[in-house]
């Protein structure tokens, strides 16, 4: 072949043919480098006739500049790069990027250089050097990553590397990972549980493109089970790709993989420093990593050889990208099973409707767990009206919840408290003029963080440090906190239980694995009485002690009013739930709620799983919305307001009229200005059998925008802000 089709990355245009020059070979699938004009650029040799790009004359194609020193991608990665662009509306580079993230290009077998303080301190010492001495000790890492610890410009550290303070280390990157073993440790499974396994394990003999949801009851053991999946993959060479959720959950779960292979996983996730990264990347390409645990990122990734793919709490949202390629991994994960050819694993306690009903049609195979392993029951779910039974004014927990607190703490016994919102309070006002803190940037308001003495808008990061005075007013001594966050809970605690050691878990306390194994160590120590969490604790943890859970308000979910509020509110209730009582001593779980009549807080308390799921499905049937209808939100963006509202009425102008596909809008959106835009929303609703990514594109794509007016396209959707 002397012609080749290169999907190009880091550019707009392409793909474009090029030249194979005399000798050099091109398997569809290899990674090259080409020109583009003046520049050379990366890209993907893809095969030929992709994408429909125009055709040029072979006498003025440019010839193939080089090829890298990797594995062609293979077909069943490049059909899920092009599915993947082509549902979610993404540029086919976009997502090739995400299989070929930075770093990735090096070559096999290289090494980085890491640097590390020698303990020899330079002849001139400076405020900034000073903070580099006091941050770095015992660190070694590249000159970018020590920058970015010690908060100091790479400027800094390259003139001590200079001046002989640091000392330069050479890391290689392709030292080999520990092989698992399948046999390391296996447990006894329970009848139910073993049934499970086994038809787990043909699959993944079978290598049969099945999906599978794995719904049990939490502490059922569905890691125990899933874990037999893997086992079957080891013993046939394969590689697992277990993602999960949350990166703060990875390290008590790395230890447990750990336990039952005898050797840890390979991590994925973007907290990896380069020469992990790197290390991780050559095991991956080559098949030597057999166990790769990551987040949503390492989905797109060039496994050797898939034999499985587990979604662990495969009901968990965060599994949504919300920019760049908005994508769902838990879908993608069934999509990239079916083109490798092998079997993909959805566990969850409280499985997402749209599983459900895939399970119920048939296009799933539903895999029960339907009790608790070793004999542990589920908790006692019981209510408590706020209407009836109130806290102290300015308190939030209630009587009979502080009291069951009280009793768990006389027995030596954990209790945890869920609220479901970060910081101090969500809102600050001033009593004397009524000023509200609002976010510059953002339609929000600015959240009070106590522990960190800042005021922060949890939508694009601005802080300040907490006021003293009214910046409307100038008056001092006026400013109220409105409303509880986690923060404010816990003080609430140590006010009414002064002894009872207290654990505010929240991603800003738990930002890390370490932190995380370092709360996981502390509440095993019983060195701590009462864990007060957002949905970071409710999901994943196993505390033997742990009995009693109170939900210090049910409501705040069912607020939002959109298409999911109940059932997430479900899901996070009953995930917090399941952590209470998991070993011998039974649990008990409080629910605190103003609308005890609403059928979600029913359906919690009578442990009346199936009703509520059959209900929330007719519901969604009869409103035709997902995953019966389908729906995508069009949001039109741009730092000048009137811009912004002028290209979303072009756009609702010209908006498709169809049958079976509907436009609403533009509106601005609940959130309508984000990190200093403007933003405006139209939303897509369609049935099933309309082509609805085709007539967005079609609709779309003609439209010429202003140039600070940004579109972004959310296919089936999950935030309505
Ligand atoms: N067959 C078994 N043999 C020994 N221990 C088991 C077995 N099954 C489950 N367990 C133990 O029971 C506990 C709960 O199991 P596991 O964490 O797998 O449940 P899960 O269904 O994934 O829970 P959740 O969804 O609530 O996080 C764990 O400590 C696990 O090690
Ligand atoms: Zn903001």
């Amino acid at each position: 072949m002397t012609r080749v089709r290169v999907l190009l990355f880091n550019s707009a245009v392409g793909p474009f043919d090029y030249s194979v020059p005399q000798g050099m070979d091109l398997p569809v699938g290899s990674v090259v480098q080409v020109p583009l004009g003046p520049r050379r650029i990366d890209g993907i040799v893809w095969d030929a006739g992709a994408f429909g790009a125009e055709e040029i004359e072979a006498s003025r194609l440019r010839p193939v500049l080089a090829r890298y020193d990797m594995p062609p991608l293979s077909q069943a990665l490049r059909r899920l790069i092009e599915w993947t662009a082509d549902y979610y509306l993404a540029s086919p580079a976009a997502v090739a990027r995400m299989a070929l993230p930075s770093g990735s290009l090096l070559g096999p077998g290289r090494s980085i250089t890491e640097y590390r303080l020698t303990g020899e301190p330079p002849a001139r010492m400076t405020p900034q050097r000073q903070q580099v001495y006091d941050r770095l000790a015992g660190e070694q890492a590249t000159v970018r990553e020590l920058a970015a610890l010690a908060e100091v410009s790479e400027g800094v550290i390259r003139s001590l590397v200079t001046s002989g303070a640091f000392e330069a280390m050479e890391v290689p990157t392709d030292r080999p990972w520990p092989r698992p073993d399948p046999a390391h440790i296996t447990p006894a499974l329970n009848d139910e549980q073993q049934e499970a396994a086994d038809r787990l394990a043909e699959a993944v003999r079978a290598a049969e493109p099945m999906p599978f949801l794995l719904d049990g009851v939490t502490g059922s053991g569905k890691t125990e089970v899933y874990f037999e999946a893997v086992a079957e993959a080891l013993r046939k060479g394969r590689q697992t790709l277990l993602l999960l959720p949350e990166i703060a959950l990875t390290q008590p779960f790395l230890t447990r993989i750990e336990a039952r292979f005898g050797a840890a996983p390979v991590p994925w996730h973007s907290g990896l420093k380069q020469t992990e990264r790197r290390r991780a990347w050559n095991a991956i390409i080559s098949g030597q990593a057999k166990i790769v645990v990551g987040a949503r990122s390492a989905l797109f990734l060039p496994y050797a050889n898939l034999g499985v793919i587990i979604v662990d709490e495969a009901h968990e949202t965060s599994f949504k990208q919300e920019d760049g390629v908005r994508y769902n991994a838990r879908d993608v994960a069934v999509m990239r099973g079916r083109f490798e050819g092998c079997p993909v694993v959805l566990s969850s306690a409280t499985p997402a409707l749209e599983s459900r009903v895939m399970a119920e049609a048939g296009r799933y195979e539903p895999l029960t767990l339907t009790h608790r392993y070793g004999g542990a029951q589920l908790p006692r779910i019981g209510l408590i009206d706020l209407t009836q039974n109130p806290p102290p004014r300015n308190q939030w927990i209630a009587p009979p919840l502080l009291e069951a607190m009280q009793e768990r703490l006389a027995r030596g016994e954990q209790s945890l408290l869920f609220l479901n919102r970060r910081g101090y309070a969500p809102l600050t006002l001033c009593r004397h003029c009524g000023h509200r803190f609002k976010c510059p940037n953002c339609s929000a308001w600015m959240v009070d963080h106590r522990l960190s003495g800042r005021l922060a808008c949890h939508h694009c990061g601005h802080a300040e440090p907490s006021p003293s005075a009214c910046p409307e007013c100038g008056e001092t001594d006026c400013l109220v906190a409105c409303g509880p966050g986690v923060e404010r809970i816990a003080d609430e605690v140590a006010a009414l239980m002064p002894e009872a050691r207290r654990a505010i878990v929240t991603s800003d306390t738990i930002w890390s694995p370490e932190k995380a194994a370092e709360f996981v160590a502390q509440v095993e120590a019983r060195a701590i009485d009462v864990i007060i969490g957002t949905q970071l604790v409710t999901k994943g943890y196993h505390f033997p002690d742990l009995t009693l859970v109170g939900v210090i308000d049910a409501d705040i979910g069912l607020e939002g009013g959109d298409l999911r509020a109940g059932e997430r509110t479900f899901q996070q209730i009953a995930q917090v739930a399941g952590r209470a009582g998991r070993a011998a001593k039974p649990g008990e779980v409080f629910i605190q709620t103003r609308h005890p009549e609403a059928p979600v807080i029913d359906a919690l308390v009578q442990g009346d799983r199936e009703a509520f799921y059959a209900a929330e499905t007719q519901a969604r049937r009869d409103a035709n919305v997902p995953p019966f209808g389908r729906l995508a939100a069009i949001i039109i963006s741009s730092e000048d307001h009137a811009e912004a509202h002028e290209a979303a009425r072009q756009a609702g102008a010209v908006a498709p009229e169809l049958d079976g596909f509907a436009v609403y809008g533009p509106a601005p959106a609940p959130l309508s200005l984000l990190r200093g835009r403007h933003r405006f929303r139209l939303l897509v609703h369609a049935r099933r059998n309309v082509e609805m990514q085709r007539i967005i594109r079609e609709w779309l794509q003609p439209m010429r925008w202003a140039p600070g007016v940004r579109v972004a396209v959310d296919v089936d959707p999950y935030s309505f802000v």
